[in-house]
């Protein structure tokens, strides 16, 4: 692989897949680096015979998973994961991450939760100190669709920063439609934050907010592909 950005992604989900799963109940992320996991996932299910059950976050962690032939579940047959694996936009000194790059934060903070363990990969560009070193994205927000213009007002109000809708670009008119038929607002904080547990819980009180892609307390492990075709390992 020449890209040192996908060479990185691989390493990074092959060795969090060959670490962590076994026999069981697997939740699947979302995201560019989630498909080498599940092509690994494959690979194992292939050669070693791994029995695994995966569950998706998103319709493509879904397509994702009918097309390597893997067994999907849902969270109704299966509310325990042994492990989840999913990407990150940053994820700082603590493993508090910025998720929802891919609009799926919801699903994949669902996944997480259900875990015995979160299990993060992502390459050496999503691996910061401080939350709003490396994506500058935002902090993205799930919302229902008639409150996001009453939900960013109170955002900024409460806690500063900006937030735009997140559009859909040149393929449709209008703003990103969630999984859930959804918006997403994408917010701009200002500056360093340090409680981002509190961060958290002051965004998921505003009413019409449905999730955050803040995940505090939440990751046990991540693997950062590294472009020197090492792994680094962080763990809390
Ligand atoms: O949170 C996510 C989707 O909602 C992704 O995990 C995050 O955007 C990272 O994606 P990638 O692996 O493509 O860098």
């Amino acid at each position: 692989m020449t890209d040192p950005v996908e060479g990185a992604k691989k390493l990074a989900a092959y060795k969090a897949v060959d670490n962590h799963v076994v026999n069981g109940v697997i939740g699947i992320g979302s995201g560019s680096t989630v498909v080498y996991a599940v092509e690994r996932l494959a690979q194992r299910v292939r050669e070693e015979g791994l029995e695994v059950i995966c569950v998706p976050s998103s319709f493509q962690a879904k397509q994702l998973i009918i097309q390597h032939g893997l067994k999907l579940g849902d969270l109704e047959m299966h509310p325990e994961l042994i492990v989840t694996i999913d990407g990150a936009d940053e994820s700082d000194k603590d493993l508090t991450l910025i998720k929802g790059g891919g609009g799926c934060l919801t699903q994949e903070k669902i996944l997480a939760s259900c875990a015995e363990q979160f299990i993060v990969i992502a390459d050496y560009r999503k691996a910061s100190n401080n939350l709003g070193e490396q994506w500058s994205r935002g902090i993205p927000i799930e919302v229902i669709p008639s409150a996001y213009r009453v939900v960013y007002q109170k955002i900024e109000k409460t806690l500063g920063g900006k937030s735009e809708l997140r559009m859909s670009g040149s393929s449709k008119a209008g703003p990103v439609v969630t999984d859930n038929g959804n918006f997403i607002l994408d917010w701009k904080f200002d500056g360093l934050k340090n409680n981002w547990r509190e961060v958290e819980t002051q965004l998921n009180m505003i009413p019409g907010v449905v999730e955050n892609g803040l995940f505090v307390n939440m990751a046990c492990k991540a693997y950062f592909g590294m472009s020197d075709g090492s792994v680094m390992e962080q763990t809390v």
